[in-house]
């Protein structure tokens, strides 16, 4: 087997190649939630440079790392403008409409984007940046508490099989943290535990119905509210025995009852505390997080609120679109 890959550098050409593909992309469409834009962007993403279009493939077949970084994409940081004060009341498209893209393309080379109805009024594409009155919150728009570390919406049975970040300013290099534990280092005993439905996990405050003025989705909301009350179980382990997957939000969880699994739920925590790496992204890097291995939070820092604070871009990918057709308004509808 070859050893998995973890960066790939573009060259000048192949970053040159990307930035007018999506800025003639941004010509094209509305906006990143344009039903046609997403129906088209597999064939569009033919068009990446095939170097960098290989190593995001063997990193979703080969299914071993928990992160991977595609670095060298251009950012127009007068183009962007401004780091914005909020996600909320921005024009559509944005200034920063082909860094979306850029992001979106990423992502239909591993599956489907989508967004939930309980997050940032229900945008696809979502903006990482600190805003006023929310620095100790742990919510990616905090910033002055460590945000813990987390699978992304790891409450949640549909949640990412990947997550993608995209950088496009991080003057004070604050750090985006990385924890790709090696599980078998476990006790069997804790193992065993985890591989079992024990564990509460809670819905994160990012979907709250006081974070969002969407209308139309009070039935969303009343069952983000009944899984913050709900006893559904879960195990924090699952899949092969030999390298399993995590889910996990420490911060959001119950301690168990039961003297052996708060052990076990203990004994993992350490190890994704044990096992931290500060990543600082740079603009344009692309962080691609695999959901089902890696834990992730970011450092602490001190906001600028002068329009040039940090400034990444979301975007939650799943494999299989199918398993949440039911709740969403039609098979081509990305909003769970
Ligand atoms: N341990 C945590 N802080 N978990 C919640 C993560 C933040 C959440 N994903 C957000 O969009 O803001
Ligand atoms: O800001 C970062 O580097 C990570 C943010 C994050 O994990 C989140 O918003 O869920
Ligand atoms: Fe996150």
């Amino acid at each position: 087997m070859s050893t998995p890959k973890r960066i790939y550098v573009l060259s000048a050409d192949e970053a040159a190649e990307a930035e007018n593909l999506t800025l003639r992309i941004a010509k094209e469409y509305s906006g990143p939630a344009d039903e046609q834009l997403l129906r088209d962007l597999p064939l569009l993403a033919a068009e990446l440079p095939v170097g960098q279009r290989r190593f995001m493939r063997d990193f979703a077949l080969e299914d071993e790392l928990g992160y991977a970084v595609v670095r060298g994409h251009n950012i127009d940081d007068a183009r962007i403008g401004p780091t914005p004060q909020h996600w909320r009341g921005r024009p559509t498209p944005t200034p920063e409409f082909a860094e979306e893209i850029l992001l979106l393309l990423h992502g239909s080379l591993l599956g489907e984007p989508f967004g939930w109805k309980t997050q940032q009024d229900a945008r696809l594409v979502h903006d990482i940046f600190p805003i006023q009155g929310f620095e100790t919150e742990q919510m990616g728009i905090g910033s002055t508490d460590t945000l813990t570390l987390h699978t992304e919406d790891a409450f949640h049975p549909w949640r990412a099989d990947y997550l993608l970040l995209e950088c496009l300013r991080n003057p004070d290099k604050v750090a985006t943290i990385v924890s790709e534990p090696d599980l078998r280092s476990l006790d069997a005993k804790y193992l065993e535990l985890l591989h079992e439905p024990n564990f509460l996990i809670r819905p994160d405050d990012s979907h709250l119905a006081k974070h969002n003025e969407t209308k139309g989705v009070d039935a969303e909301f009343s069952e983000i509210d009944e899984m913050k009350a709900d006893d559904n179980r879960v195990a924090v382990l699952y899949g092969s025995r030999e390298h399993p997957y995590i889910r996990i939000d420490p911060y959001f969880m119950e301690t168990p009852k039961d003297p052996a699994a708060r052990e076990a739920l203990q004994a993992v925590s350490d190890l994704l505390e044990a096992s931290c790496l500060d990543v600082a992204l740079v603009p344009g890097d692309v962080l691609i997080i695999n959901n089902h291995r890696l834990a992730h939070g970011r450092q602490a820092f001190q906001a600028r609120y002068d329009g040039t604070d940090r400034w990444l871009k979301r975007v939650s990918i799943t494999t299989d679109l199918r398993k949440s057709h039911e709740r969403r308004a039609s098979a081509t509808a990305r909003l769970i």
